[in-house]
């Protein structure tokens, strides 16, 4: 299976929301804890090895990182069903350039970062929530061998609330073994109230456990129509 993620090349690290690039076309963030693995699942998914930095130590994403896709403005609409796997937006909204973005936000809850840093990254994420037009959607990583934290819970709510669709990615599962992990997906999806718009798979980024799979759901939140994601917002 080709990779629609591939080509991924950064663009910027911003320290505010407003220092992010122009907000048009599409983005999906990827948010948790801090060392949860959302570099290294940025990494695996675009099959790009040293795209986002990571770090044994938590807290080594301290900016929001903005990555671009290929843009496929040329692509003719003729070739659109050969370009489906390679083209991440909708061309049904009619953009004259298909911009597509994946931003790594800064991790979160990690104790050793000053307190006043933290609050800066609480403030700049919320905002980037609420004011973000282009955002389609949220992959929010966390181990799976711990049970969702605080920040976890915050975000899914804000999606809850928002009608802002969320992937889950379970990651590190090359940690537990494979029905270990199956278990550990039934009982996180069991815990999802009613009406979340959200999925959840297992993955490892360093055993590539579930990278299509996640793949696909990047590209499908990316596709997701303006209207409807961020009414409330
Ligand atoms: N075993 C295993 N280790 C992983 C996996 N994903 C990430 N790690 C390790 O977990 C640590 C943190 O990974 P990062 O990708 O830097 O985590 P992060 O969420 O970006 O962390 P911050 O930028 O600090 O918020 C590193 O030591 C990674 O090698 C995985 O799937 N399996
Ligand atoms: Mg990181």
């Amino acid at each position: 299976m080709s990779n629609p993620l591939q080509g991924a090349q950064f663009v910027l690290a911003a320290h505010r929301v407003s220092q992010l690039p122009a907000d048009r076309g599409a983005e999906v963030a990827f948010a948790g804890r801090s060392n949860a693995g959302k570099s290294s699942a940025l990494n695996a998914l675009t099959g790009h090895k040293g795209l986002a930095r990571t770090s044994k130590t938590p807290g080594r994403t301290q900016q929001m990182v903005s990555f671009s896709l290929p843009p496929y403005k040329d692509v003719p609409v003729s070739r659109a069903q050969d370009a489906q796997e390679r083209l991440p937006l909708a061309q049904a909204e009619g953009e004259p350039s298909l911009e597509v973005r994946l931003v790594d936000l800064p991790g979160y809850g990690y104790a050793k970062v000053p307190q006043e840093l933290r609050e800066h990254w609480r403030q700049e994420i919320d905002r980037y929530l609420h004011q973000r037009r282009s955002l389609r959607g949220v992959v929010l990583i966390a181990d799976i061998r711990h049970p969702l934290k605080e920040f976890d819970r915050m975000m899914l709510d804000f999606c809850f609330a928002t009608g802002l669709p969320c992937h889950l990615l379970l990651t590190k599962a090359d940690k537990l073994s494979r029905n270990q992990a199956a278990q550990a997906l039934a009982a996180m999806r069991k815990s999802f109230p009613d009406g979340l718009h959200a999925t959840a798979q297992v993955f490892s980024s360093t055993a590539g456990t579930g990278v299509d799979e996640a793949r696909a759901a990047v590209v499908a939140l990316l596709r997701q129509p303006r209207e409807g994601v961020h009414q409330d917002r």
